[in-house]
């Protein structure tokens, strides 16, 4: 089983394998632009255990365990092949949207460019450190906002005085202290929306090689998603490259320049936002516009025949479910 792995210092070592797929602004040096993460023929597959009979029981657990030689499927382990034969390369500077309709294998191929989950076949070369950012990532819900940004900050690999030295900007770029106190209250006090925030604030706090983000835009509130775009913005000047999956069309639009398009675990189309987004929204069905407020069926003027139907008719009220105080 392959794995993923650190490209070397010199790109010649491994050079791109799949130059066409790339288009789109790139960072670059003299030399040309540079690499970031190359996936080669990259397969990803889930094993899931437990769907044989007797699923789950401790009985059923032994038995795979004694039955060791008998075929997967046998033994109750199902393969789901998430990510089938994608090869694309990133570059410094580039901002590269990742979609697909659910399940299309988007977030299992961020965690395995983070090198979070192993490869089945081919490999994943990244040069830097990957960063993944998932509205999932592990801050600690008991702890308190103001703990989880050091939490985060350190685990991010930054040093205490550095988050010191950064902590004011990151509790106001999440706005959590905007509606009261909040950063001193644990996070499972937050609404998702500003835990996501929080989320991002932290690790965008960071310069890094690679970002990954996953989702986390989708959260926010309108203002948190420009301010966040600007920063993903920001964070591609300074050479990094940005993998943004998102159910966003809009969002992938302002941020991303390229798009890699999966669709069942295969790579259906890499190159620049435009182009890959008109496809998908024809795929899909049309683009992701705001769903139109239903309009207010206009009232049937008062007859005196239809006035006694009209009190039978159930009222605006019913079927409401009203909170307990
Ligand atoms: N831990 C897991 N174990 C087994 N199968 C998994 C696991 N995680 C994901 N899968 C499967 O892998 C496939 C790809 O899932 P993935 O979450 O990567 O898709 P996605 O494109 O990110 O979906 P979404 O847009 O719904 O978030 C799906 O068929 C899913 O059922």
């Amino acid at each position: 089983m392959a794995d993923t792995t650190s490209m070397t210092t010199n790109p010649n070592t491994h050079p791109n394998p799949h130059p066409a797929a790339t288009t789109g602004t790139t960072g670059s040096a003299a030399g040309g632009p540079i690499p970031t993460v190359i996936a080669d023929r990259v397969d990803i597959v889930y094993r899931v255990n437990g769907t044989g009979a007797g699923r789950g029981s401790a009985t059923a657990a032994l038995n795979r365990m004694l039955r060791r030689k008998q075929t997967e499927k046998a033994s109750g382990v199902r393969k789901v092949h998430a990510v089938r034969n994608v090869s694309f390369t990133a570059y410094r500077g580039e901002a590269i949207g990742l979609i697909g309709t659910n399940g299309s294998g988007k977030s299992t191929l961020l965690k395995a460019v983070a090198g979070l989950l192993p490869v089945e076949n081919g490999r994943i070369y990244t040069d830097g450190q990957p960063s993944l950012l998932g509205v999932n990532a592990a801050l600690m819900n008991d702890l308190t906002g103001e703990r989880n940004v050091y939490l985060g900050g350190l685990a991010m690999g930054m040093s205490r005085e550095q988050i010191k030295e950064r902590y004011q900007d990151i509790v106001d770029f999440s706005g959590i202290n905007e509606k009261g106190d909040f950063i001193t209250l644990p996070m499972r006090t937050y609404s998702s929306g500003m835990a996501a925030r929080l989320r991002f604030s932290i690790a965008a706090a960071k310069d890094h090689d690679v970002l990954l983000i996953d989702e986390a835009l989708a959260t926010g509130d309108r203002s948190f998603q420009k301010r966040s775009e600007a920063r993903i913005r920001e964070l591609r000047k300074h050479a990094g490259t940005v993998f943004l999956v998102s159910h966003s069309n809009k969002s992938i639009r302002d941020t991303c320049d390229r798009v890699l398009w999966l669709e069942r675990g295969e790579l259906r189309m890499d190159g620049p936002t435009d182009e890959v987004l008109k496809e998908y929204e024809t795929f899909t069905g049309g683009p992701d516009k705001p769903k139109p407020k239903p309009k207010a069926k206009p009232k049937p003027k008062p007859t005196p025949d239809s006035a006694p139907a009209q009190s039978q008719a159930p009222d605006s009220t019913s079927g409401r479910t009203t909170a307990s105080p």
